[in-house]
């Protein structure tokens, strides 16, 4: 299937120059969702996985369901003040600003086999900064997974020597 159909490019925003790669044109299409899911799914299936991760917002809308499809359990990543309890915290870079990212100190059991997932790769700033906290809480990052590469920001380059999985890219 060729998700880029369902994938709307909106020119310059949410800055001039920024061409947003808009994914709710293909999440309001039930059978493409599930398809999109399904193949992100099946890159994480033989690599024994405890838990998914993925940074909001959009990559609840990806992460939860792989979750759910592996039968594991989704520990969320919130931007700074969302969490309630104790948290760790990373400062990263956007292809479009700057933020702070948190994970609940307990979220993860050190060992444990993590999938971090998230609709989009640009620079990879936000998921550099969940591999810090992953790790940091003792977390083995076994795969990462987006429907969106985008190939012209080398975000790949910055998450070396991890395995990545991309459903469609851009160049
Ligand atoms: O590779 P990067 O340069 O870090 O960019 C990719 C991130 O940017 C977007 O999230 P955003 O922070 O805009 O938040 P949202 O999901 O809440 O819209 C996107 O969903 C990715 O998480
Ligand atoms: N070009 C883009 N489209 C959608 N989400 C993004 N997050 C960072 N860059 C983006």
């Amino acid at each position: 299937m060729d998700f880029k159909e369902f994938i709307t490019i909106v020119p310059d925003y949410p800055k001039e120059g920024i061409r947003f790669k808009d994914i709710t044109t293909l999440m309001d299409n039930g059978e493409v969702y599930k398809k999109a899911i399904d193949e992100m799914a099946q890159f994480a299936k033989d690599k024994n996985i405890d838990l998914v991760v993925g940074p909001e917002a959009r990559g609840f809308v990806v992460g939860c369901p792989i979750a759910y499809s592996l039968g594991v359990g989704f520990a969320p990543v919130r931007k700074a003040g969302k969490l309630p309890r104790e948290v760790i915290k990373v400062e990263y870079g956007l292809e479009y600003g700057k933020d702070t990212l948190t994970m609940h100190k307990d979220a993860i059991k050190p060992g444990q086999r993590v999938l971090i997932a998230d609709d989009l790769l640009a620079t990879g700033g936000t998921i550099e900064a969940t591999i810090k906290m992953v790790e940091e809480l003792g977390g083995i990052v076994a795969g990462i997974a987006f429907m969106i590469e985008l190939n012209y920001l080398d975000g790949r380059q910055k998450l070396g020597k991890y395995e990545i999985f991309s459903l469609t890219q851009y160049s």
